[in-house]
């Protein structure tokens, strides 16, 4: 019987199949802060960005040498100001999508304990709604699958 593994090594062994491209991959680290009314805090994209408009969570880019854990740690402080530790980040879910020419792998951590008050460094609007709210807001594709699973976290 042929495995999944055993199936992908003979397609990429076939004389006829086309080399295909290789897409660099985006390492980005997301948080659900959740404030103690159950809200969740989303931020819009600014202007000029792409995307721009769309609410997303606080979050960036894990640079090289960095744990994602680092990373978030890194720019919750950066982004809102705040400031929170490992161990109060807990993985919640991943999304992996297209975004642009790359492929995005999105991790997303829930987290319910920092110190400070978040504030954007940058002008653009920030909101708490609760999870079950976020279905009508306007988020990047990679997002939308994570909202269902925070409505039956949160
Ligand atoms: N922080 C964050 N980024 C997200 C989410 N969903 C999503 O698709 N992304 C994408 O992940 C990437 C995050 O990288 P980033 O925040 O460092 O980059 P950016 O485009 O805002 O700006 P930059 O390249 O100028 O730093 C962006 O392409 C963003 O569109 C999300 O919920 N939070």
């Amino acid at each position: 019987m042929m495995d999944a593994l055993s199936v992908s090594q003979s397609a990429s062994n076939r004389p006829d199949s086309a080399p295909t491209a290789e897409r660099a991959r985006l390492l980005v680290t997301a948080a659900a802060l959740v404030d103690a009314d159950g809200r969740i805090l989303v931020q819009q994209r600014p202007e000029g960005k792409p995307m721009a408009g769309l609410w997303e969570f606080p979050g960036g880019k894990v640079e090289p040498g960095e744990t994602p854990e680092e990373a978030l740690i890194r720019e919750l402080k950066e982004e809102l100001g705040i400031s929170t530790h490992k161990s109060c980040l807990a993985p919640v879910t991943f999304a992996s999508e297209p975004l642009g020419d790359r492929d995005l792998l999105l991790l997303l951590y829930i987290c319910r304990k920092w110190t400070g008050v978040p504030r954007l460094h940058h002008a653009s609007p920030m909101q708490w709604v609760r999870p079950a709210e976020m279905f009508s807001l306007p988020m990047p594709p990679a997002d939308l699958p994570m909202i269902g699973i925070l409505d039956a976290l949160v």
